[in-house]
C-alpha cells in the first residue's frame, strides 16, 4: 500500500466485509466513509440485503446513486452497525469528528447503533486528542455570546485556544445539513475529552461537539504494514 487513499480503501474494504445480510447500517461521512459506502454497494449489487441510514446529505445522495436502499432514523431508529471515519482517534477509541461538518447527524446515528466501527488510515491515530481543531456545531442565534461562553468553558477545563467560524472554500459561512454553524477550536491538546464534551454541551447555543467519547466500539486502521483492528474493552 502506498498512499493515504489506498489505506482508506483498505480500511473501508475490511469494514464492508463485516456487514451481514439483513442489517440496518449507519453510513458515515467523509472520504473514508464514502469508500465504505461504495464498497458496500458492490456487495448489495451482488445480493446483500441491507438498509442504510446516511449521516449527511452527501452520503444519502451517494448511497442512492450506488443503489443502496436508504432509510431514516424515523423509519429505522435502531441500527446494527455504523461505519464512519474520524479526524483523530486514540487507542481507547475517543475521537474528534466533524472535519466535514457532519458531526451532529453522525453522533445521532452512532448513538442509535449497537456497534460503531471507525475506519481510518494510521495518520489519524494520536496519543492525545486536540491537534486537529475541535469542531463545535452551534445555533446561528447569539453567535458571539455562544463563542464567549465556549471560551469560558475552555478556561474552566484548563484549556485555551482560538475559535474561528468555519467558512467554505469560496469564503461563505459554512452551514451544516441541520442548518447550524461550525466553530473550530484550536486547542492543541484535550487531555480529558469526556469532561470537555459534557461541559461544552451545557452551553446554550451549542448543538453538539465533535468529541465522540464512549461511542465507538471497534477500530480498523490501515497502516503501511497492514490492517490493525481492535475493539473497546
Ligand atoms: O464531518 C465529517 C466526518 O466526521 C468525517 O468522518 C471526518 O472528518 C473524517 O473524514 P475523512 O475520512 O475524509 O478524513
Amino acid at each position: 500500500m502506498s498512499n493515504a487513499i489506498d489505506l482508506k480503501q483498505a480500511a473501508a474494504a475490511r469494514a464492508a466485509e463485516l456487514v451481514e445480510d439483513g442489517m440496518n447500517v449507519g453510513l458515515g461521512s467523509g472520504s473514508t466513509a464514502y469508500k465504505f459506502v461504495s464498497l458496500l454497494a458492490e456487495r448489495v449489487r451482488n445480493g446483500l440485503k441491507i438498509v442504510g441510514v446516511p449521516t449527511s446529505e452527501i452520503t444519502r445522495q451517494l448511497a442512492i446513486k450506488e443503489g443502496i436502499t436508504v432509510s431514516t432514523l424515523d423509519e429505522t431508529p435502531s441500527l446494527d452497525m455504523t461505519v464512519d471515519g474520524a479526524d483523530e482517534m486514540t487507542r481507547s477509541l475517543h475521537l474528534i469528528k466533524g472535519g466535514g461538518g457532519c458531526l451532529l447527524w453522525e453522533k445521532i446515528v452512532a448513538v442509535a447503533s449497537s456497534r460503531n466501527v471507525v475506519i481510518a488510515d494510521g495518520s489519524k491515530l494520536v496519543e492525545t486528542l486536540g491537534r486537529f481543531p475541535l469542531p463545535i456545531e452551534v445555533n446561528k442565534f447569539g453567535l458571539e455570546a455562544t463563542r464567549r461562553a465556549i471560551i469560558n468553558t475552555f478556561t474552566k477545563c484548563g484549556l485555551n485556544g482560538e475559535i474561528t467560524v468555519r467558512q467554505t472554500e469560496d469564503g461563505q459561512v459554512f452551514v451544516t445539513d441541520g442548518g447550524h454553524l461550525i466553530l473550530d477550536a484550536a486547542l492543541n491538546s484535550i487531555p480529558d475529552p469526556e469532561k470537555l464534551s459534557v461541559q461544552l454541551n451545557l452551553v446554550p447555543g451549542v448543538v453538539e461537539n465533535g468529541l465522540f467519547v464512549g461511542i465507538s466500539t471497534d477500530a480498523i486502521i490501515a497502516t503501511e504494514t497492514g490492517l490493525v483492528e481492535w475493539s473497546r474493552v
